[in-house]
């Protein structure tokens, strides 16, 4: 034999098994099931160990070298899988999937049977404590055929929704930006470098699994979907393309891979239409704060000021409204009729609040019921879940005028009744996570459960007896009957008195100060207990069988009741935000108005209100009409330029996404895409610099931006030099103004640009009020018609601290800057640019030491003394004529 074949001989069946299910899961790390243990071995250990911090010791050998090797206890498997998720791993879980007494049977050697129950990937998670309750957690997959371009499909399998939607190329950032999925997978080809897109995914590189080609194939994937639902024909869900069939296919497909044949409950696909949602791209909605602020944090970001809701599945709705605002009016208008009817009724209001408050997450236990992952808590969950469906309905019933969209949500928490009776019978109130543990069936419920728990609790108190007459018998008081896992029940005494005892004793161990014995009598009765025990559990794992095939079966209608709880929660939640911070309801129509009156930020408002220095937010018209729908907003740094043109922004969202605004009065024409080129920071991930990722930007806005539109611009062309920036400012008004036609608001401190309000009829120039007092500058926040004068850089300067030496030296320099407009010497559009100026001086001509001229000559041989008038003048004549 040779050396590698003998070395190969050496592979026990434990490691052929391990090795062979490994090469099936290379891309993952294999949690390999050993008793109380999931084991890692080789790379694996290593990475799990360097992840998790966890010790990395060895275990036999392969092929001579010794194998690398750690392990996480089963019981505290969770924690460990979330970290190494976060981390970026995949897992596969590999269970024992038969009794070791089974793999006994077919011979000494032979090894337990193994596999895959599960892959663990970020997108298709369902645990609690891997999940944040109030984000959700989508699996999305992109496909692309020839014919049809793009489409992404994306599910939450802890809730079951499952979507789609065309995208064209240049939409693709904006959609994922919105969809935000925790897992994306797409084909290989798609991020290879070279690829078009492989830009685009750089963003998105932690979280891409990439596939085969081979998994994107859309007729593959038309059985596939019609095998999932059940259907001959897809036609009932809609008018599918081939790339969303691609992409529908592959993300069932995934599932199915990674759940190991437990297909999560999956609705019927919902298709979004093109142009049904405003599209906000990638730069906006980071710059917005939409969602996360720009450090990623919740807290700061419009959702966490406008988020009321008491329930998990209430604030995961209103991050996905907050995310995708509608367009159609009629949509956006049946939630506003929503909200205000909860805003009207106080009383039913709070009521409705108090009874969410106590809701459970009906969705994501419904969903880890369906991939066979859930407990007890989860069946909990659902009872009490679908009981306050009765509650909240018993509570509208008296309710007058109730809108279609409650109604509509008030009829899906549906009748639930029977199953709750059953759940309410079979269930105790505290329940074990697991329904291995046993102990959740209520007494009563099953008698032949409650025959086997009475069977092994009298062998208890049958243990007790024996125990005293033991102790009788041997006349030792400190005798005692124990249980532990390894020994079972064992009686034990001291080490001193182990001489007392004999007959029937049988001895089992000797510890340092203690001996353990058993007897026949003890060992009967703890079969008794034990089989008991055994019995009871069968019996209630069949029990909860049939519990959750109840729920599985009604599944439909749970995930319609949990829904609609979670829209109760959003619209109550809104009206309660509308009432306390004084929102009202915006018209939204098919117009091109942008009206708003007394409009106020709501972040900013919320942060000035909760510093309560009585400094309150100043509120601020806006009417971007056709007559002059770019407005021009000049003012002072400090002003609050940016803050007004956000909040308008932000108006536009909370609108559209079907809540009321911070705003007297708001009438705003259906906005379909929403620019903003605020803020500017550097991507030097990317390579950019930021003026570059400005100019990007930018030209985005400038190509895609149309009369529909909402486009916010803050000071463009700041990031370069003062007549480069001039320009670009300059033509991208008059682009925005003659070409796109787009509702816009563009703040700059270039106020030379307001000249151009008298060519270009709808520009109209605004500015930020400021009062000058006793030498100080006193901010308004007030935007009123006209331009500004001044920047008041240096007084803003001065208020953030620069040395008192370095602020006069300023004042000085812009005094004589200012002074120099005046001279005439540089041309008109260089005087208005203050920074060029001094570079534009004409420059002193150098002085160059030739001795005196002849007209100095001569002016020093004359004595003024010595000459008539007359001779005086004609020496000024002849010096004159000397120059
Ligand atoms: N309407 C308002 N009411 C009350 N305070 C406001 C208002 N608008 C802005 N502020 C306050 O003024 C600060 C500065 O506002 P903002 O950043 O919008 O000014 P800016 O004019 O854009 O300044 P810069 O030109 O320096 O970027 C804000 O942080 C906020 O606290």
């Amino acid at each position: 034999m040779t050396e590698m074949g003998e070395k190969q001989a050496q592979v026990t069946p434990m490691m052929a098994q391990y090795l062979s299910i490994k090469e099936a899961h290379p891309d993952c790390l294999l949690f390999y099931r050993m008793g109380d243990f999931y084991e890692l071995f080789f790379d694996d250990a290593k990475q799990a160990a360097a992840a998790l911090d966890i010790a990395l010791t060895k275990r036999g050998q392969h092929l001579g070298e010794e194998i690398p090797m750690c392990g996480v206890p089963v019981h505290a498997a969770e924690t460990y899988l979330s970290r190494l998720i976060r981390k970026g791993h995949r897992v596969a879980v590999c269970e024992q999937t038969e009794d070791p007494a089974e793999a006994k049977k077919r011979g000494a050697k032979s090894v337990v049977r193994r596999d895959v129950v599960r892959v663990v990937t970020p997108g298709t998670l369902t645990e609690d404590t891997l999940l944040d309750a109030r984000s959700a957690n989508y699996l999305a997959a992109l496909a692309r055929t020839g014919a049809d371009g793009y489409a992404i499909a994306w599910c939450d399998i802890s809730t079951g929704q499952l979507l789609c939607q065309p995208v064209a190329e240049a939409g693709l950032a904006s959609a994922l930006s919105r969809i935000a999925p925790g897992e994306l997978i797409l084909g290989q080809k798609l991020i290879e470098e070279g690829s078009a897109l492989y830009e685009l995914f750089r963003e998105w590189r932690d979280r891409l699994t990439p596939l085969p080609e081979s998994r994107f194939d859309s007729t593959n994937a038309e059985r596939r979907l019609k095998d999932v639902f059940g259907v001959a024909a897809l036609d009932a869900f809609g008018d599918f393309d081939r790339a969303e069939l691609a992409a529908l296919g592959a993300l069932v497909d995934y599932l199915d891979l990674t759940q190991v044949g437990k297909m999560p409950r999956l609705e019927a696909p919902q298709r979004l239409a093109t142009g049904a949602l405003m599209e906000i791209d990638p730069a906006t909605r980071r710059n917005l704060e939409i969602t996360r602020t720009l450090t990623g944090d919740r807290s700061g970001s419009l959702l966490a000021a406008v988020d009321r809701t008491v329930t998990g599945p209430g604030a995961r709705l209103l991050a996905q409204r907050l995310s995708a605002p509608q367009t159609d009016p009629a949509v956006i208008g049946a939630r506003h009729d929503a909200v205000s009817f909860y805003a009207g009724n106080s009383g039913l209001r709070g009521d409705l609040r108090d009874i969410l408050k106590g809701a459970p997450d009906l969705e994501r236990a419904l969903g880890r019921l369906t991939v066979g992952r859930g407990g007890p808590r989860d069946l909990l969950a659902l009872r009490d879940g679908l009981a306050l469906g009765n509650r909240i309905k018993a509570l509208h019933g008296a309710a007058d005028d109730v809108p279609a969209l409650l109604v509509e949500a008030l009829s899906d928490l549906g009748n639930h009744d029977i199953l709750i009776d059953r759940y309410r019978r079979a269930l105790k109130d505290e329940v074990p996570m697991l329904a291995r543990d046993g102990g959740f069936v209520a007494k009563g419920y099953a008698p032949h459960l409650d025959e086997q728990v009475t069977l092994r609790e009298q062998g208890r108190r049958l243990i007790l007896e024996l125990e005293s007459r033991y102790k009788q018998d041997t006349g030792v008081d400190g005798l005692k009957i124990k249980h532990n896992n390894v020994l079972g029940w064992f009686i034990e005494v001291t080490a001193k008195h182990s001489e007392k005892i004999g007959e029937p004793f049988i001895h089992r161990q000797s510890m340092s100060n203690a001996v353990r014995y058993t007897t026949v009598e003890l060992n009967e009765l703890a079969r008794n207990i034990a089989e008991a025990g055994d019995r009871a559990l069968a019996i209630e794992q069949e029990i909860f069988d049939d519990l959750v095939g109840e729920a599985l079966a009604r599944a439909r209608e749970i995930g319609l009741a949990a829904r609609a709880l979670a829209e109760l929660d959003l619209q109550s939640a809104a009206g309660d935000l509308a009432v306390a911070r004084d929102y009202s309801r915006p018209k939204v129509d098919a117009s091109l108005s942008f009206a708003i009156q007394g409009g106020r930020h709501p972040v900013v408002e919320a942060a000035l209100a909760s510093q309560g220095d009585g400094q309150g937010f100043v509120a601020n018209d806006c009417d971007l009409g056709r007559a002059q729908r770019l407005w021009l907003v000049t003012g002072p740094n400090m002003a609050g330029k940016s803050t007004f043109l956000r909040q308008n922004a932000l108006i536009a969202i909370l609108a559209q996404a079907g809540l009321f605004v911070p705003a007297a009065n708001a009438h705003i024409g259906a906005v379909d895409r929403l620019f903003s080129r605020v803020g500017a920071a550097d991507d030097l991930a990317r390579g950019r610099s930021t003026f570059m990722v400005e100019m990007v930007e930018t030209a985005t806005i400038l190509n895609q931006a149309s009369e529909r539109s909402l486009v916010i611009l803050d000071e463009i062309g700041r990031g370069t030099a003062t007549f480069d920036g001039l320009s670009i400012a300059w033509a991208c008004v008059e682009h925005l103004h003659e070409a796109a036609k787009a509702r816009a608001l563009f703040a700059t401190h270039y106020h030379e640009l307001t000249a151009l309000s008298e060519r270009l009829d709808a520009l109209s120039p605004h500015c930020m009020r400021v009062k000058e007092w006793d030498g100080e500058v006193v901010f308004l926040h007030e935007v009123g018609p006209g331009a500004a004068d001044r920047s008041y850089g240096i007084h803003v300067a001065k208020l953030a601290g620069l040395p008192p030496a370095v602020v006069s030296r300023a004042e000085e320099v812009l005094h004589a800057l200012e002074k120099g407009e005046q001279s005439g010497a540089v041309t008109r559009l260089v005087d208005d640019l203050p920074l060029f100026r001094a570079a534009s001086q004409p420059a002193q001509p150098a002085v160059v030491d030739t001795g005196p001229s002849a007209a100095e000559e001569a002016l020093a041989d004359l004595n003024p003394d010595d000459l008539t008038p007359r001779e005086a003048l004609d020496a000024l004549y002849r010096l004159k004529a000397l120059l």
